[in-house]
């Protein structure tokens, strides 16, 4: 009955998945988003890349631009060692609110702090609001022409240091060509493209995962 594919979403993870378990959680997101109604979550391939780089990160404080629903909010959460923070950003409420019970629903809300506003308003905020020295990781998964504007925000902010890694989504489809131009041949950054598919599809899509040099 959901009116919005987000409600639609949130319906299929009450209906689906085990209260407390993250990972059915997003698990019937990707069911729904593969079955039902494709829908602009990172999605499984590209998750399993998102995890190796979590995984190898191991990030203590951590920053999502674009919660949307929240799937890959509760896929990096679940990933984070205890005492880790992973602050998420979504300007849109309705979005918001599906996200906040969604990250509920997967039981790591302790670890995730969903601030609701424009990324360009909240960026140079953080220092004082959350007590942020710098992010270990940075995941971009918002508006793809915001890649480039908020990732100078953060550099501008001093939120990045030497080895903040930057994971940015479909840097192919829909594409953030400026923004590979950028990490790419800016000398403070490494940068590395994890070739995968768009969510749910055969089309190719891939992560561009860009080490700060300082
Ligand atoms: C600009 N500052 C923002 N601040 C806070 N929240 C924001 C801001 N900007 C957006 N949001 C919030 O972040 C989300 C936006 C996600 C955008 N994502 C996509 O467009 C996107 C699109 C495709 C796609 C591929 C092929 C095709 F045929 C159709 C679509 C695939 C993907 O994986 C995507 O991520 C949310 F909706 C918005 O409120
Ligand atoms: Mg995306």
């Amino acid at each position: 009955t959901g009116s919005t594919q987000p409600q639609r979403m949130l319906e299929a993870v009450q209906k689906n998945a085990t209260k407390g378990d993250p990972e059915s959680v997003f698990s019937a997101i990707d069911y729904y988003g593969r079955h039902k109604e494709w829908a602009m979550n990172v999605g499984d391939e590209k998750g399993l890349i998102l995890d190796s780089v979590l995984t190898e990160v191991n990030p203590s404080i951590a920053l999502e631009l674009g919660t949307y629903c929240g799937y890959s909010t509760v896929r990096i959460a679940r990933l984070l060692s205890p005492g880790s923070k992973l602050i998420t950003v979504e300007f849109n409420p309705a979005f918001a609110a599906v996200a906040r019970q969604i990250i509920a629903y997967a039981g790591v809300q302790d670890k995730v702090t969903l601030v609701e506003g424009p990324s360009g308003d909240l960026i140079p905020k953080m220092k004082e609001r959350f007590g942020i020295k710098s992010f270990d990781f940075v995941f971009l998964d918002h508006w793809k022409d915001r890649y480039v504007p908020d990732t100078k925000l953060l550099e501008d902010c001093g939120l990045l240091r030497k080895g903040t890694v930057l994971l940015a989504d479909n840097v192919i489809c829909p594409g953030a060509p400026e923004y590979l131009k950028y990490v790419r041949n800016s000398p403070r950054y490494e940068s590395r493209y994890f070739k995968s598919n768009l969510e749910y599809s055969k089309v190719e899509d891939g992560l561009e995962k860009s080490v700060f040099l300082g």
